[in-house]
C-alpha cells in the first residue's frame, strides 16, 4: 500500500482513476502538460476541485505552465498500485479450486494467480486458464522463482496445516487465503485470512432470526 493514499480524502481517491485515464491518453499522444482548465474539460471535475484534489500531491502546478504530465502519470501508477502485481498461487485444484482459477481475478488489475498445485497426477501437467498445475513436490521451489506472495489454500482440511508449515517456512509468502475449515497456525509475520462458508451462512441465519428489520448488524 502506499502511504500516500491514506491523507487522501475518500472524494478525491475515487476521481484518480479519471485523472489517470485522462493523462495516459495525453501522455500517449505525446502531450507533456496539462492544465486544470484542460484536465476540467476532459474529465468534467471543475478546476478549483481539480487544483485542491492535486494540492494533495504536492504543489505540482505552474502558473502558466500548468501540470507536468509525466510526473502526474508516475505518480497516480504509485498511488493506484498499477505498478504492482500481487502474484498468487493456487494450492488445491479440485472443485473449488477450479471454479476460482475459472473465475478471472485480473479484472482488479493487481492480483493473479499465476501458478496452482495439487497432488493429482491427472491434474499435474495441465493447464486451467493459463494457469499451470504443477506437483506439490515442486511447492517451495516454485513458490520463490515465481516470487509468490500470496497462496489460496483449496486442499482437504487434513494435509492443510502440513503445506501451511511448508509454505511458511521455506518460502516468502506473506498471506494465506484459507478456504478450508482447518485453523491454522503460522509465524505472527504471516497475515491469515479464513473463509468458511459454513459460518458465514450460518451467521447470515442467525441475524435474519434475531435481527430481522436491522440491515446495519445484519450487513457486518
Ligand atoms: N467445495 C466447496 O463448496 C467448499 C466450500 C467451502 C469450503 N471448502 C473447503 O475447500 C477445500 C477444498 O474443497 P473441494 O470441494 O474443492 O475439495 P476437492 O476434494 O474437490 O479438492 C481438493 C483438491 O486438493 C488436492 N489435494 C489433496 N491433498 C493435497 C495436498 N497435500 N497438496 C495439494 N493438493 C492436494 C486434491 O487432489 C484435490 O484436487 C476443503 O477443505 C473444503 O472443506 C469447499
Amino acid at each position: 500500500m502506499n502511504e500516500e493514499i491514506i491523507k487522501i480524502p475518500q472524494a478525491t481517491a475515487k476521481r484518480l482513476p479519471l485523472y489517470y485515464r485522462f493523462l495516459r491518453n495525453l501522455h500517449n499522444s505525446g502531450k507533456q502538460r496539462v492544465s486544470s482548465a484542460e484536465l476540467s474539460e476532459a474529465v468534467k471535475v471543475d478546476s478549483a476541485t481539480i487544483r485542491r484534489d492535486f494540492s494533495y500531491f504536492g504543489a505540482l502546478g505552474k502558473k502558466g505552465y500548468g501540470y507536468n504530465v509525466n510526473y502526474l502519470l508516475t505518480f497516480f501508477r504509485k498511488t493506484l498500485d498499477q505498478d504492482e502485481l500481487t502474484k498468487v498461487a493456487l494450492i488445491g485444484v479440485g472443485n473449488l479450486g477450479t471454479a476460482f482459477l475459472n473465475y478471472n481475478f485480473m479484472k482488479n488489475n493487481n492480483t493473479k494467480i499465476e501458478i496452482a498445485f495439487d497432488i493429482d497426477p491427472n491434474k499435474v501437467g495441465k493447464k486451467i486458464g493459463d494457469v499451470s498445475i504443477y506437483s506439490l513436490e515442486e511447492l517451495e521451489t516454485r513458490l520463490i522463482s515465481e516470487d509468490i506472495s500470496v497462496i489460496i489454500l483449496t486442499i482437504p482440511a487434513e494435509v492443510a496445516q502440513r503445506v501451511t508449515d511448508q509454505v511458511t517456512t521455506k518460502t516468502n509468502v506473506k498471506g494465506i487465503l484459507n478456504f478450508t475449515p482447518a485453523r491454522l497456525n503460522v509465524p505472527s509475520s504471516i497475515r491469515v485470512h479464513h473463509i468458511d462458508l459454513a459460518v458465514e451462512l450460518q451467521s447470515l441465519v442467525y441475524f435474519l432470526k434475531h435481527y430481522p428489520n436491522d440491515t446495519e448488524i445484519s450487513q457486518d
